[in-house]
């Protein structure tokens, strides 16, 4: 919806921001009052305007807010209506409620033990929900019970609005090495001035990149503002929340989408009104309401799942250096293998590039090396070829840990008649089934679409005749079981590790050696600090490469560097076993060498010369419907319509290669700009003169991610 004029009542001041209640027809509707002139709208005679019907008891929406919500909505071809909800999603309209919190007040308990009396000793002054109070004082949650039923530990009852734990900037310092102290100097120097400043953090895997942007979260809590770091993956964060108890000597404020409601209201509130000092969310959370944000880091900035995929199309990655330019604030993409766009920007000088080109504490850099499958083939029916499981052997040998990493899900990824090659597929999607052997079904990884595995085949009606083609995690989990039968093992994907409960226990039972073997998707490669893994072994370092779109070789030299970065973190040396066809690829040789400036210099030269981004403009419109010759009509149509224009041009439409998703076909055009071009300005005029029937949508997805 646009924007619409209302008369303000008699009795009535309101500012731009303000969160007000109208009516629109027979309906009443909530909305913010915008700032006079900005926004296009229909003239209505004065006398003719209905009154605002009254005034929301919602924090309004600062100026800041409101340039970063035309901001988004101008540059991702949203309606602005649709980033406000972001902004303010139904939480902020939901009522208070309460919560008990407890705090040191009676007596020393009966019996004390070590636990206890560390419980006591650190929670001096300190309030919050046991969970909060556990984490602050490190011991479980169990103890902090304890303490409750002794009466050592009081109730207070707060209200939803009530006090929170609050992070202390000087808890636990690290002591820095020169190189850190240097870079998180800088950085907190910056935060402490004010203004805005993007940073792009690069420092090797295990050099401490964590530690030091703590430090721009101190200076942003010591100059009372407040501080946003965004992670690719809240279930992951477990070993994050506990690094940031033990830094700062609370759990900071979570913001995800498996918040309760009473949450998430507490959180909003807390974050609007400026109680809560230091949020870690996922990408929505960069549109909380935050009363003084000093600085934002973007941790492990090159994750491509900052990019949204649904609704409001954006990458949270540019609207945080954004949000950041609008509230003058600091902002950190932090990685260990920085996007090109990023690197870009940084070269270009409009980021300043600080480095940590060493691991923390003298550990050295893992040993890569290649091996040549078409030289050292695993045997049948095998997917470990001898050199990598002879390392296997001589690792789990030494009674240190392992890591194989496979970037797929399930068993196989297709299943087909032996007998008539039939290949089973998706009824919603142009899928294969993939067959998940643990949990003895077959899934579309597009819809969720699930079914048992069928006796027979749905086709020629064989009976026993289907046959797993290729490997997914399980299967290699059964070669390791096969070959190593003493190993224990782990399998780490988004099917096994989906809580942070279960992230927390992978990460305790990988500490206490109860693993061996570690097998897991892109879900092990992010951010996972375990001293006693040496091995990494890359099962399929090709997988990635055959889609064959823009980012290929970039994400694949990130998830393979960011997957070795895992080997040899803490005194021993690691070691890292790449399976590739193509050894001699530009790509291995500098995953290999362990030089990514060379991988990057070729690819940062390949975009300029084929003018891709950053070096021109995407933009992928996607036309779909249930109706195929509907999606085809309208796609056909937009197509007919595009702008002849120098420095832009269209490819397609055509068939998208997920050609039917969620029993939607599925149509694409792709455009490209030349930097300078308007590119948002073009496509709201070509896509709006254009008239599509109902029953068909079209999503534009300006700087475009998926290509399927
Ligand atoms: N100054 C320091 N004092 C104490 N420990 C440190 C210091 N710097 C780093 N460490 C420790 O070194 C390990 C690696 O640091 P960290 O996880 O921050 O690295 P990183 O750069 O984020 O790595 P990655 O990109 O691989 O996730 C962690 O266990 C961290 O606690
Ligand atoms: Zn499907």
């Amino acid at each position: 919806m646009g924007a619409l004029d209302y008369a303000v009542p008699a009795g009535l001041t309101l500012a731009p921001g303000d969160a007000v209640s109208v009516p629109l027809g027979p309906r009443v509707i909530s909305g913010v009052v915008w700032d006079e002139g900005r926004l296009e709208g229909r003239e209505v005679e004065a006398k003719r305007l209905r009154p605002v019907a009254g005034k929301l008891d919602i924090p309004p929406l600062s100026a800041p807010m409101r340039r970063l919500c035309e901001w988004v909505a101008d540059y991702y071809l949203a309606s602005l209506a649709g980033v406000i909800r972001m902004v303010w999603p139904s939480v902020a309209f939901l009522g208070e409620r309460e919560i008990v919190e407890y705090r040191l007040g009676g007596q020393l308990p009966g019996r004390m033990t070590p636990a206890r009396l560390q419980a006591v000793e650190r929670l001096e002054g300190r309030q919050g929900i046991v969970r909060d109070l556990a984490r602050m004082a490190d011991v479980s949650e169990a103890v902090v019970r304890g303490l409750v039923t002794a009466g050592t530990l009081v109730a207070e009852v707060v209200g939803a609005d009530g006090a929170l734990a609050q992070p202390d900037a000087g808890f636990a310092p690290p002591v820095l090495e020169a190189a850190q102290a240097e870079v998180a100097g800088e950085m907190a120097a910056a935060v402490g001035a004010g203004g805005f400043a993007p940073y792009l953090l690069e420092g090797v895997t295990g050099s401490g990149k964590t530690e030091v942007y703590f430090e721009a979260v101190a200076a942003a809590l010591e100059a009372g503002g407040q501080a946003l770091v965004l992670v690719p993956e809240i279930a992951l964060t477990a070993p994050w929340l506990a690094r940031f108890a033990a830094r700062f000597g609370c759990a900071p404020v979570s913001w995800h989408s498996d918040l309760k409601a009473s949450e998430r209201r507490a959180a909003w509130a807390a974050v609007a009104d400026g109680r809560a000092k230091v949020v870690v969310g996922a990408r929505s959370a960069l549109f909380l309401p935050f009363k003084d944000l000093r600085v934002t880091i973007v941790d492990e900035a090159h994750e491509t799942s900052f990019k949204q995929e649904e609704g409001v199309h954006y990458h949270a990655r540019d609207v945080a250096v954004m949000r950041a330019r609008e509230e003058d604030a600091v902002v950190i993409l932090a990685t260990a293998t920085p996007a090109i766009e990023t690197q870009v920007q940084a070269a270009k000088g409009t980021y300043r590039h600080l480095q940590l080109p060493a691991r923390f504490g003298g550990a050295q850099m893992p040993d890569i090396s290649a091996v040549d499958l078409r030289r050292y083939p695993p045997a049948r029916g095998h997917w470990l070829s001898p050199p990598l499981a002879a390392a296997v052997t001589a690792t789990l040998g030494r009674g240190e840990q392992a890591l194989l990493f496979l970037n797929r899900r399930g068993y196989a990824p297709l299943t087909l008649c032996r007998h008539c090659g039939e290949r089973i597929q998706c009824p919603n999607c142009t899928a294969w089934m993939v067959e998940h052997r643990l949990s003895k079904r077959l899934a579309c990884h597009h819809c969720g679409h699930q079914t048992p595995v069928p006796p027979r085949c749905p086709e020629c009606g064989e009976a026993d005749s289907l046959v797993a083609c290729g490997p997914g995690v399980e299967r290699i989990a059964e070669e390791v079981g096969r070959v190593w039968p003493e190993a224990r093992v782990a399998i780490v994907t988004s099917d096994t590790v989906n809580s942070p409960a279960r992230a927390a226990e992978l990460v305790r039972a990988v500490e206490a050696k109860e693993i061996d073997v570690l097998i897991g998707t892109q879900m092990v490669t992010k951010g996972y600090h375990f001293p006693e893994l040496t091995l990494v072994g890359v099962v399929d370092a090709d997988l990635g490469l055959s889609g064959g779109d823009l980012r290929a070789g970039e994400r694949t030299f990130q998830q393979v560097a960011q997957v070795a970065g895992r080997a040899g973190r803490g005194a021993k040396p690691g070691k890292v076993l790449i399976q590739t066809h193509q050894p001699q690829a530009r790509l291995m040789q500098a995953l290999v060498a362990g030089d990514p400036a060379a991988f990057y210099e070729a690819e940062t030269e390949a975009r300029r010369d084929l003018g891709l981004p950053p070096f021109g403009r995407l933009a992928a419109i996607i036309v779909s419907s249930e109706d195929a010759a509907a999606a085809l009509a309208a796609a056909r149509a937009i197509g007919a319509a595009a702008p002849q224009m120098e420095g832009l041009s269209v490819l397609g439409p055509a068939a998208a290669p997920l050609a039917m998703l969620r029993g939607r076909h599925r149509q694409r055009l792709l455009v490209q700009a030349r930097r300078s071009l308007a590119l948002q300005r073009v496509l709201r005029d070509w896509l709006g003169a254009v008239a599509v029937p109902g029953n068909v949508r079209v999503v534009v997805d300006v700087d475009p991610y998926s290509f399927v």
